[in-house]
């Protein structure tokens, strides 16, 4: 099994994450509980970072808050110089709770209203990745009657097929995302940017996918770009200040993953587009990226409390924890997988092939199968490892089951990020068709 970041194994045989023991923390903040290793979280954003310092290109990484978004993360990544990627009104809502810098918000999205887009003007965020014509012509109004001028990119989708999820793919000609970059769309919507006095176009953004571990991808993408760069700057004397090539950079949840370090893909994004810029005598634009999962994925565990078993003779053991698909949607979602120990016996040898089941009214709530485990009882702790990116941003009610609490662990010190919910949370919102709503004592 292979630990990450800052997680070891202590002298009680238990999982100590930041400084912190596995079995205190869930003692002190019960389960399920998403813990994130801070330090891991910090010497990613920096290996971004200081990947392109040293390659002497002005960049932004922005972290893409939808991989994990509470206002203690966007915090984070404001201490890290990070930018932020937001996509709707409630990821840009708290980032402006958080105290985020708005002229480092990038704000995205293929369907945003004219509430999130008003919200972004009057904040002055400091760039909108404009989707569609329909964006682009709502954005253009609303800024020419508030009598502002805003930074825009405009998506393109550059016809990639990376090689992921069919469902976390985004790059591909026949995509709800983008500006088509081929089919003429991306020219059009490029003279309308130019021609607007309200949006000052500052260039273009491209998102293969999700869970990437090849770089092709994006090299593929720079140069289809840098095509149309070309011809633009012939034929529009527009040249871009700004390549977004967005995020997808993959991490490791398994022994069968094999990702690439952060500085690798970036070198060779850094390399090609230079190559590019050369071979076409334009200026070096400055690059923009958003790594969500590549940020916190593996900063983050989930504990849970091992509860019923139940066995299939000759089939399989399943063993239930106390969360699954609500806490964690994506085994449910993309058959994801992820390792796990026993967070209160680690050192223990497995013994015995359980499968884990979550505690949701689905068949399909399976967190992991055939997982190896030491000899399981109820009250154990599972910890399931990688669960920092989509886990909590995906994390739902259903069932009426509260979420979790974060807690964010650093050199041997514990911090509750995010409460967890209780039932009174659960009927909050919801209006009597009575008058009465007991409260449970
Ligand atoms: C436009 C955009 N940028 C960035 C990301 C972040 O991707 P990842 O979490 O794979 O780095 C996504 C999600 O796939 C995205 O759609
Ligand atoms: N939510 C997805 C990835 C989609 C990323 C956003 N475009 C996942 O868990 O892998």
């Amino acid at each position: 099994m292979q630990l990450h970041g800052t997680a070891k194994v202590n002298d009680r045989g238990h999982l100590e994450i930041g400084g912190m023991d596995t079995v205190a923390l869930v003692e002190q903040y019960g389960t399920p509980l998403y813990v994130y290793d801070v330090a891991l979280i910090r010497e990613r954003a920096q290996s971004f970072k200081k990947t392109f310092e040293a390659l002497g290109v002005k960049a932004q990484v922005a972290y893409a808050s939808k991989a994990f978004s509470t206002v203690a993360m966007v915090q984070l990544a404001d201490e890290e110089g990070l930018s932020l990627d937001v996509v709707s009104g409630g990821e840009l809502y708290t980032a402006i709770a958080a105290g985020f810098p708005a002229d480092k918000i990038h704000f995205h999205g293929n369907n945003k209203s004219l509430e999130e887009l008003d919200m972004a003007i009057e904040k002055e965020i400091g760039c909108f990745v404009v989707d569609n014509f329909y964006e682009l012509e709502l954005l253009d109004e609303l800024c020419r009657s508030r009598e502002k001028v805003v930074n825009i990119l405009l998506r393109v989708t550059p016809g990639i097929e990376a090689h992921t999820h069919d469902y976390i793919l985004t790059g591909q000609d026949d995509s709800k995302f983008g500006f088509g970059l081929l089919n003429g769309q991306a020219d059009e919507a490029i003279s309308i940017g130019l021609n607007s006095k309200n949006l000052n176009l500052l260039g273009v953004h491209c998102h293969i996918g999700s869970q990437i571990f090849e770089t092709t991808g994006f090299l593929v993408a720079a140069k289809k770009i840098f095509e149309k760069l070309k011809q633009w700057k012939d034929e529009k004397s527009f040249e871009a200040k700004v390549l977004n090539l967005g995020g997808g950079f993959g991490i490791r949840y398994t022994k069968e993953d094999d990702p690439i370090p952060a500085s690798q893909y970036v070198e060779e994004i850094i390399d090609e587009v230079r190559k590019h810029a050369d071979r076409y005598q334009m200026s070096m634009p400055e690059i923009w990226i958003e790594p969500g999962r590549s940020m916190v994925g593996d900063a983050g565990t989930t504990l849970y409390r091992v509860g019923s078993r139940k066995e299939v003779p000759s089939v399989r053991q399943y063993l239930a924890v106390d969360g699954g698909m609500s806490d964690n949607l994506r085994p449910a979602l993309y058959q994801a997988k992820y390792e796990a120990i026993l967070a209160n016996k680690a050192l223990v040898e497995p013994e015995e092939t359980v499968s884990i089941a979550g505690k949701c009214c689905e068949s399909g709530d399976m967190l992991i199968w055939d997982l190896p485990l030491p000899k399981s009882e109820s009250a154990d702790i599972l910890a399931v490892f990688c669960t920092g990116a989509y886990g909590y941003s995906m994390a739902n009610n259903y069932n009426r089951i509260p979420r979790p609490p974060v807690v964010f662990v650093e050199n041997g010190k514990a911090r509750l990020v995010v409460k967890r919910e209780s039932y009174e949370d659960m009927v909050r919102l919801d209006l009597p068709l009575k008058e009465i709503i007991n409260k449970l004592p």
